[in-house]
Order: structure tokens, then C-alpha cells, then sequence
């Protein structure tokens, strides 16, 4: 059985979390964290992680960015291992999760659904033969409107998966409005749409001379990314200290 601290379980995904967590005898959460106080929960929540003593084997994070970094100090200090699903984060803090995986693993992913990982290993084969045959690469992302972080963690990471097989050698464009210019090959232009309830859209276009790819994603629900945050918890149970990814939990 899998204890689990669920970070940020007052909000959307910790409540979908919760719900899913009551239906299934491998994994239980033992304490919650959020300083909304509004929501009863059949476990005890704290307002901040130091008033949590509660013996637990793994972490959940959905929160906000600006409560990252607190959580990470705890996840070092208590030797818990972390699973983080916020988006949003600064350089900074993605050196400091880097930094906490030397002595705790951390499983750090922008998106845990199945369906947007195989979409990453997918756009990284289209990549290489396209931009040789001189395709250019937009992405476009659709989010709800109480999403606070622009573009979304999935869309950077799609373009850093992207960019990756291109040895980073590509830009990203996040808007276009200031420039007079034609468009640069070595550009990957991002671009965020957001509007009632969209729960989370991604669409990769290679557009090639008379030719279009698109390679697309939309989540119909938020239960695919609690199920894929408890999964990673679960893989998480037990392992040495480490940056981990969904990548180590999926082979395509
Ligand atoms: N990796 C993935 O697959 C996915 C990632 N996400 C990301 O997860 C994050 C959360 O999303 P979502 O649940 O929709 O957002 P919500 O705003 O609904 O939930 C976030 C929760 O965290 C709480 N919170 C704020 N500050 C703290 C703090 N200091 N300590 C603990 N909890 C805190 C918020 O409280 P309050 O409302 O009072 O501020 C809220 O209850 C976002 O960054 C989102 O982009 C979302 C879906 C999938
Ligand atoms: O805020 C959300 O809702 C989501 N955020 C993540 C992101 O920024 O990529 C993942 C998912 O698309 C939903």
C-alpha cells in the first residue's frame, strides 16, 4: 500500500486525486496539504507542509507554481519522494527540483497522461524527416479559463522533446504582433488559447510546401492525469534518489 501526502488536494486535480484514490486498495492518502480549508476530506490536510508529521511514502503535487518550492524543501527534508505535476515553474525552480533529485527521487512530468507522451515520442520521429524536407513546426494549446500559466507545461515540453531531436537548435515564438518579419526556419511557435471549460488540447502542425501534418491530443477528462499521478506514485514507492519522467513508466 502506497502512502501519499496529496499536495495542493483542495484544487481540481487533488479532489479528481482523492476520488480516485477512494476506489482503488493499492494506494491510500494519508494527509493533504492546501491552505483552502473549504472541501472535507476523509484525511487530515494541513495549511503548510511544516504542520505535516504524517508518515507517508510518496508526494503529490498539483499546486501552484509559487508553492513549489516549499514542497521540495520538505520532500528533501523528509526524504518522501515527489511526484510533480505543477506547471508553470521557473528555471530556477526546475534547478532547485534538480537539485532535491540528488537525495530524493522526483518524478517531474507536464503532462501524465499515456496519450500526450506517445504524442512527444511521435512528434520527435515526424521531427528529423520533416524539417529536412524544410516543414515548420507550430503548436498550438487549448486550456479552460481558470488555467493560470501560459503556454502550458505540455506545450513547452512537446517543443523540448522536439527541439531535442534537433540538438536545440530551434527558437520558440510566442507571439508574433511585434515583428514585421517572415517567419524563421529554426522557429517553434507556441501558442495559448484559453476559454470555458477545455479541459486540455495539444495539436503539433508540420506545415510542409502543399502538405500538412497534424498530430493532436485533447484530454476529455482530468481523471487521465490523477491516473497517471498515482501510477507514477506508485512507481515511485521505494526508489532511489533520482530525477525520474513518464517516460520511465511507459515504453513506446
Ligand atoms: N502534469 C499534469 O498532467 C497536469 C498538471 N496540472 C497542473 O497542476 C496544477 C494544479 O492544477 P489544478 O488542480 O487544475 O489547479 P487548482 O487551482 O484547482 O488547484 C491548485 C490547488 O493548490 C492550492 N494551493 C495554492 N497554494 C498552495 C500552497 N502554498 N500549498 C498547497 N496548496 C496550494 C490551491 O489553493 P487556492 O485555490 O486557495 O490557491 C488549490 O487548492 C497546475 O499547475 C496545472 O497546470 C493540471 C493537470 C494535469
Ligand atoms: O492546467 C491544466 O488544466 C493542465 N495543465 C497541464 C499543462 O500546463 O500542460 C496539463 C494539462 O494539459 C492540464
Amino acid at each position: 500500500m502506497t502512502r501519499i501526502i496529496m499536495h495542493g488536494c483542495n484544487g481540481k486535480m487533488g479532489q479528481v486525486i482523492s476520488s480516485l484514490v477512494a476506489e482503488n486498495d493499492q494506494v491510500t492518502i494519508v494527509a493533504g496539504i492546501d491552505p483552502y480549508m473549504g472541501i472535507e476530506n476523509p484525511y487530515p490536510v494541513f495549511e503548510t507542509p511544516e504542520q505535516c508529521h504524517v508518515k507517508a511514502d510518496v508526494i503529490i503535487d498539483f499546486s501552484n507554481a509559487n508553492a513549489v518550492d516549499a514542497i521540495l524543501d520538505y520532500s528533501a527534508k523528509t526524504s518522501i519522494p515527489i511526484v510533480v505535476c505543477t506547471t508553470g515553474l521557473s528555471e530556477d525552480q526546475v534547478a532547485h527540483l534538480k537539485a532535491i533529485s540528488e537525495k530524493v527521487a522526483v518524478l517531474f512530468s507536464a503532462n501524465m497522461s499515456l496519450g500526450i507522451n506517445l504524442l512527444i515520442s511521435l512528434a520527435q520521429k515526424a521531427t528529423k524527416i520533416l524539417t529536412d524536407a524544410n516543414f515548420d513546426i507550430e503548436i498550438i494549446e487549448k486550456h479552460h479559463n481558470q488555467k493560470v500559466d501560459a503556454p502550458s507545461g505540455t506545450a513547452l515540453a512537446i517543443a523540448d522533446g522536439i527541439n531535442y531531436t534537433l540538438d536545440h537548435t530551434y527558437n520558440y515564438k510566442y507571439d508574433r504582433s511585434a515583428e514585421r518579419i517572415k517567419r524563421p526556419k529554426k522557429e517553434i511557435g507556441i501558442h495559448a488559447i484559453r476559454g470555458g471549460t477545455i479541459v486540455g488540447e495539444h495539436d503539433v502542425i508540420f506545415a510542409g510546401e502543399d502538405e500538412i501534418i497534424e498530430i493532436n491530443h485533447k484530454a476529455m477528462s482530468k481523471r487521465i492525469f490523477a491516473v497517471g499521478a498515482v501510477n507514477a506514485a506508485r512507481f515511485l514507492d521505494g526508489k532511489p534518489a533520482g530525477l525520474y519522467n513518464m517516460g520511465d513508466l511507459m515504453t513506446f
